[in-house]
C-alpha cells in the first residue's frame, strides 16, 4: 500500500519535529505538503525538508490547496487558530481525511463543531523528540473516527516515537509530563552546564557534559524499564555519604521534588485553562 498523503498546516517547532521524524522513517517527500504563514518561512522550510511548502502570505488558499486529496491533515498552528483553520478547510477535505491536531487544549468537540459532520478527527499531544525518533505521542479519537483511521495515524507517529491511545480526559496530564516534558530536561541541562561553568569548566565542555549525561541517563531509564525504575537508578548512583547524596539532599532541602510535580501539574492546568478560554470565546 502506498504511503498516505499528508498535509501539514503550520510547520513550526512541533510539526517540523513530526515531519523530521516522518522523513527519517522513510515517508516519501512527494507525499507531504505543508503550509506556513510567511513566504520567507515557506522557502526556508522547503529547502530544509525538501517538500512543497505553500505560504498563506503568498496564496490566500494555501491551506485549501494543501489539504485537497490528503489522507491525513496535521494541524500544527497555535491553539487559538485551530478552530478557524478547521472552518477554513472543511469543504476542501476529502470525507476520509483524518484531521489530526497537535494543539494543546483544543478539544475533539471544538474541532468536530467546526468541520463537516462525520469528518474523522484525532486529537494528539506529541513532543519534539519525535524529530530524533524518540518522541512520545498521546492520541484520542473523535466520534466519527474508525479504529483503522486511529491505526493509520498511530503508524505515522510510531516510526518516530511511542504512541499511546488514551481517553481525551487524560491528554492534559500527558501534556504536563510528556508534551512540555522535554523543556524540563533542557532546563535541567541548562543549569547543570551553568553550574559547571561557575566551577571553572569551559562552557562548551560543560554543555557537552550536561547533554551527554542526560542522554545516557535517558537511555538507561528506557532500557531498564521493567527491571529498575528511576528511583532505583538514582539510588545506584548515590553512594552513602558520598557526593550524590549531598546533591540530592540539597535538592530535597530546596523542595525540588515538590516543585517538579507542581510544574508538571501547572502545565496540565494551563491546558485546561486554555480550553476554558477557547470555549468561552465561542
Ligand atoms: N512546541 C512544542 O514542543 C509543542 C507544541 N505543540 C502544539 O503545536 C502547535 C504549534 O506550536 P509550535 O510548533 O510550537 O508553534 P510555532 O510558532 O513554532 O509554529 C506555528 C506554525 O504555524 C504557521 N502558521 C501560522 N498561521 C498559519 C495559518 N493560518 N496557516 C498555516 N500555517 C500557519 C507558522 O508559520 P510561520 O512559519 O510563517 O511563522 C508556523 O510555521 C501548538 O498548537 C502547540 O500547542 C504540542 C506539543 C509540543
Ligand atoms: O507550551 C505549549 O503550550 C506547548 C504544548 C506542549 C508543549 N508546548
Amino acid at each position: 500500500m502506498s504511503a498516505p498523503k499528508i498535509a501539514m498546516l503550520g510547520l513550526g517547532s512541533m510539526n517540523g519535529a513530526i515531519l523530521a521524524g516522518l522523513l527519517s522513517g522513510g515517508h516519501p517527500v512527494e507525499q507531504v505538503v505543508a503550509t506556513t504563514r510567511s513566504a520567507s518561512s515557506a522557502q526556508a522550510k522547503a529547502e530544509q525538508y525538501g517538500i512543497t511548502v505553500l505560504a498563506e502570505e503568498s496564496a490566500e488558499d494555501a491551506n485549501l490547496q494543501a489539504v485537497r486529496g490528503a489522507d491525513v491533515v496535521v494541524l500544527g498552528v497555535k491553539p487559538h487558530q485551530i478552530v478557524d483553520v478547521c472552518a477554513q478547510i472543511k469543504d476542501a477535505l476529502a470525507p476520509r481525511a483524518v484531521v489530526t491536531s497537535v494543539a494543546a487544549a483544543v478539544t475533539v468537540k471544538m474541532m468536530e463543531s467546526a468541520l463537516n459532520p462525520d469528518q474523522p478527527v484525532i486529537r494528539t499531544m506529541p513532543n519534539t523528540p519525535l524529530s530524533v525518533g524518540l518522541g512520545v505521542v498521546g492520541l484520542a479519537a473523535g466520534t466519527s473516527t474508525t479504529p483503522a483511521q486511529v491505526q493509520q495515524v498511530s503508524e505515522l507517529f510510531a516510526a518516530s516515537g511511542s504512541v499511546h491511545v488514551l481517553p481525551e480526559s487524560q491528554i492534559d496530564a500527558l501534556t504536563g509530563v510528556a508534551g512540555s516534558g522535554p523543556a524540563y530536561a533542557f532546563y535541567l541541562a541548562e543549569h547543570m552546564a551553568a553550574a559547571g561553568v561557575e566551577m571553572g569548566l569551559d562552557p562548551e565542555l560543560a554543555a557537552d557534559l550536561a547533554a551527554q549525561t542526560l542522554y545516557g541517563a535517558g537511555r538507561m531509564l528506557v532500557q531498564n524499564r521493567g527491571s529498575a525504575d528511576a528511583a532505583q537508578l538514582r539510588r545506584n548512583v548515590t553512594s552513602p555519604n558520598g557526593t550524590t547524596q549531598r546533591a540530592i539532599e540539597t535538592f530535597d532541602d530546596a523542595g525540588m521534588a515538590a516543585t517538579i510535580r507542581a510544574g508538571a501539574q501547572a502545565s496540565a492546568r494551563r491546558a485546561a485553562e486554555i480550553t476554558e478560554q477557547l470555549s468561552s470565546r465561542g
